[in-house]
């Protein structure tokens, strides 16, 4: 099995996100409609191993290869041999909703893949691997009872993990509106740090802090920081238009980008006292009303640490925003070359690039204030180093930001 195997693979860094899940859950037609052709095909059961290097759209941290092993019981087997060649980065489960019938043996092997010691060598997921459960086929129509249930089964096993819950179909038609995939796999974007070439052994040896503090390392910041700002040079939902989507309840992606990018439009378009409520409401109303969050509930204390931090940024914008105002007046109502700070994102994201790391609070909170529910319900002061103060312009200060990770210092008037 080991030299027919072998031949997929080239002996090259890319890591693995699996795709894994019962026979039939429809993982092979997944891993084609994620390929560029975005075809979809008529699938025979799989079997063996299917390995299918791609960018995964709209997944677009890194190429990956992707290995879709068939739900025929041999799965271990075959695992083991995707993972002896690089690490597996992600795991995507995915189950049938229409088949309630085997939603428990569906949850116990996945127990019992995540649990499973892979005998030589030892390699087996790395417990802070993200985890992605799809409950797919749901263009079949499910009710809400049987989409609970799937979930509060997997989130019982899950708990303690890395992951999330989407509601996906492949073949659901507008592409990919309706099919819940580009949501599922931009939280995958996010959720996978970017690719370390070291064995599986080593990271599984690492405890969660030090996986952490990988994702907080400068490389690791750069490379995200880097994806960022093309992301945002060629993104084509201006700032009115996703102002809209997000009052209308229809964002693209609910994502700590996403995040960043409506505070920032918020900050500078309202000013702070009017765009931080438009913030916390606005919030509020997205995660209890879209039905587009899945898994999360508002943190008061959380979302007033990332005010402070982007309006930080924001005050360092407004000479920029007075320059731009005049030159549009010297231009007398001509073209303006340059584009509107509220357009310019990727400007932001570049001078303020402190923002792109995730877990900025842990310089701040400690996890125990952070995750307690005091700070959930109502703002907490923290308890680590004393927040950025961007209230009362009093004096020019320099403040030193993300100092564990070096990204950047950063000026502002306090
Ligand atoms: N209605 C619906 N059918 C789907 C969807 N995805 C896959 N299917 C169908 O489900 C059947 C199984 O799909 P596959 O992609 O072959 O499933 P698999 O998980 O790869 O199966 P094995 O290789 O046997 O493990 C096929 O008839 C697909 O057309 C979906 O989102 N909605
Ligand atoms: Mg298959």
């Amino acid at each position: 099995m080991k030299s027919i195997l072998s031949r997929f693979f080239n002996h090259d860094p890319l890591p693995n996100i699996s795709i894994m899940g019962l026979e039939g859950a429809g993982k092979t037609t997944l891993l084609y409609k994620l390929s560029k052709s975005r075809k979809v095909i008529d699938t025979f059961p799989t079997i063996g191993l299917h390995i299918q290097t791609s960018t995964i759209q709209p997944c677009t941290r890194f190429t990956a290869r992707v290995a879709d092993a068939g739900g025929c019981g041999r799965m271990y087997s075959l695992v083991r041999y995707a993972m002896l060649e690089a690490p597996v980065v992600a795991l995507v489960w995915v189950v049938d909703v229409n088949d309630t019938d085997q939603l428990s043996y569906s949850v116990d092997e996945l127990e019992r893949l995540l649990f499973a010691d892979f005998d030589k060598g030892g390699q087996g997921f790395a417990p802070s691997i993200p985890i992605m459960v799809l409950a797919n086929k749901v263009d079949l129509h499910p009710s809400q009872q049987i989409l609970g249930k799937i979930r509060s089964e997997f989130e019982k096993l899950l708990k303690n993990r890395h992951w999330a819950f989407f509601e996906t179909s492949s073949i659901a038609t507008p592409w990919p509106e309706a099919s819940g995939l580009e949501a599922a796999f931009t939280w995958l974007n996010e959720a996978v740090a970017p690719p370390k070439i070291e064995t599986l052994t080593e990271a599984k040896k690492k405890p969660v802090e030090d996986v952490l503090s990988d994702m907080r390392s400068p490389a690791a910041l750069s490379a995200k920081l880097e994806s960022w700002l093309s992301k945002a040079e060629e993104d084509p939902v201006t700032a009115e238009h996703l102002l809209n989507q997000f009052e209308a309840l229809d964002l693209p992606s609910w994502d700590h980008y996403t995040h960043l990018r409506l505070a920032y439009i918020l900050l500078l378009k309202y000013g702070r006292r009017v765009g931080k409520d438009k913030i916390f409401d606005g919030f509020k109303d997205y995660i209890d009303k879209s039905g587009k969050v899945h898994g999360k509930s508002f943190h008061m204390t959380m979302t007033y640490f990332w005010v402070q931090m982007v309006h930080l940024g924001v005050a360092g914008m407004q000479g920029l925003l007075e320059s731009h105002t005049l030159q549009a007046a010297d231009a007398n109502e001509e073209e303006d070359p340059n584009p509107s700070p509220l357009d310019d994102f990727a400007h932001f994201l570049a001078v303020n690039s402190y923002l792109v790391d995730g877990q900025l609070w842990a310089d701040y909170y400690s996890k125990e204030v952070l995750m307690s529910p005091e700070a959930k319900q109502g703002v907490q002061f923290p308890d680590i180093k004393k927040l950025p103060d961007v209230l009362y312009p009093t004096k020019t200060e320099k403040v030193r930001i993300g100092e564990n990770n070096g990204m950047c210092t950063a000026s502002m008037m306090a």
